[in-house]
């Protein structure tokens, strides 16, 4: 079962004045001092709609902090009262969501690890049943994209429509400079299938060190997206949690300040035609290349059926290694991205193959 996803646009549940949404505030709420403060200062940057704070942590392991829990809400209440701003919480369970409710919390977001467990984000999704609050998916730890969505299915499916998703980066296993891998098709892909769906970048998670943060902020900003969820604590390298990415709210100030936003289109002129005729090509480009697949495609199957007759097997791995490096070379010269080339001679290699295997297949039923 499909649900269609009704979502309000992020400008009818807060007022952004047409800018990026900025959520920000420390990883955890530690003391009532901590978050006061962290909120009052990053008020004064007259640039952040939306305070965040950890009350419940989820952790891998028992024995680290886990969070203040219900201790830290009435600090919200006066973080809120303080600032005038509304607040955002984690929640994960049931219980979480009745009392952040029942202490004012303005917004609720789900975390990367209870995103990958459906049981999780459906006992979410029935307790949400008939309250009106915005709630935020993070993307879940693992790069997989059908669970991301199935929480938004789950929780559309229980009337929520002021949705949005956060993406914070995905733990893939492979080395990499940053704590989660951004995985940036992956955000692209969940707003291919959700358009509607307002789309925020978590660069603290995804970074893990304060020095990448204005890159990958950057980065979100140059793909569209909606707003930025950012850590941000008064005092960063004494945090409890997540002291190696949070930033002092002056540094987020300075952060912001040199962040390039891009609009979607310009109603220049000359830019609107030299974007006219530049996509022409690429159109007339793009055909090419199909035909030139579709070509290849054609000689694979005649070739394929000299195969089946003369009995030879399909993956011949002499001619496959030649092909590999012809044509990684061949896209060296033309100074293409080494790995592009590869990755797509891959997908055309399997796709010939499974080409050939339906030809000697559907062959072998006709005898
Ligand atoms: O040359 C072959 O024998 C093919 O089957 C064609 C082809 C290709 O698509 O280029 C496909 C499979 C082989 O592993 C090598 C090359």
């Amino acid at each position: 079962m499909k649900v269609e996803l009704t979502v309000e646009p992020l400008g009818s549940w807060i007022d952004t004045n047409g800018k990026p949404l900025i959520i920000a505030g420390p990883c955890s709420a530690e003391t009532e001092d901590q978050l006061v403060e962290t909120a009052r200062q990053l008020k004064e940057l007259n640039a952040v709609h939306v305070i965040r704070a950890g009350v419940w942590k989820p952790r891998t392991r028992p024995g680290s902090f886990e969070g203040m829990g219900e201790a830290a809400l009435p600090w919200i209440q006066r973080a809120k009262a303080e600032t005038g701003l509304p607040f955002a919480v984690e929640v994960a369970t049931p219980e979480h969501i009745e009392l952040a409710l029942k202490y004012g919390v303005d917004i609720l977001w789900v975390g990367a690890r209870t995103t990958v467990n459906p049981f999780n984000v459906q006992e979410i999704a029935d307790a949400l049943r008939g309250v009106d609050v915005p709630v935020l998916v993070k993307n879940p730890v693992n790069p997989d994209l059908a669970l991301w969505v199935g929480a938004f299915e789950r929780l559309a499916g229980a009337g929520i429509s002021k949705l949005g998703a956060i993406h914070r980066g995905f733990a893939t296993g492979e080395a990499s400079k940053y704590r989660n891998v951004p995985m940036w098709q992956m955000a692209i892909e969940l707003k291919s299938i959700f358009p509607q769906l307002p789309l925020i970048g978590d660069p603290s998670h995804m970074a893990g060190k304060r020095a990448y943060l204005n890159e990958l902020a950057q980065m979100a900003m140059d793909l569209n997206y909606d707003g930025l969820i950012v850590e941000s604590h008064i005092d960063p390298d004494k945090a409890w949690s997540d002291a190696a990415q949070q930033l002092t709210p002056a540094a987020f100030g300075d952060m912001l300040d040199h962040l390039q936003i891009r609009q979607v289109e310009s109603q220049n002129l000359e830019f609107q035609s030299f974007m006219e005729q530049s996509r022409r090509n690429i159109d007339n480009v793009d055909r090419q290349i199909v035909e030139m697949l579709g070509a290849r495609m054609a000689l694979v199957e005649r070739l394929a059926e000299y195969k089946r007759d003369n009995n030879v097997t399909l993956f011949q791995p002499d001619r496959w290694k030649e092909i590999l490096k012809t044509r990684t070379e061949l896209g060296k010269k033309l100074n293409l991205y080494p790995e592009l080339v590869e990755e797509i001679y891959k997908i055309i290699h399997m796709e010939s193959i499974r080409k050939q295997t339906e030809i000697i297949h559907s062959a072998t039923q006709d005898v």
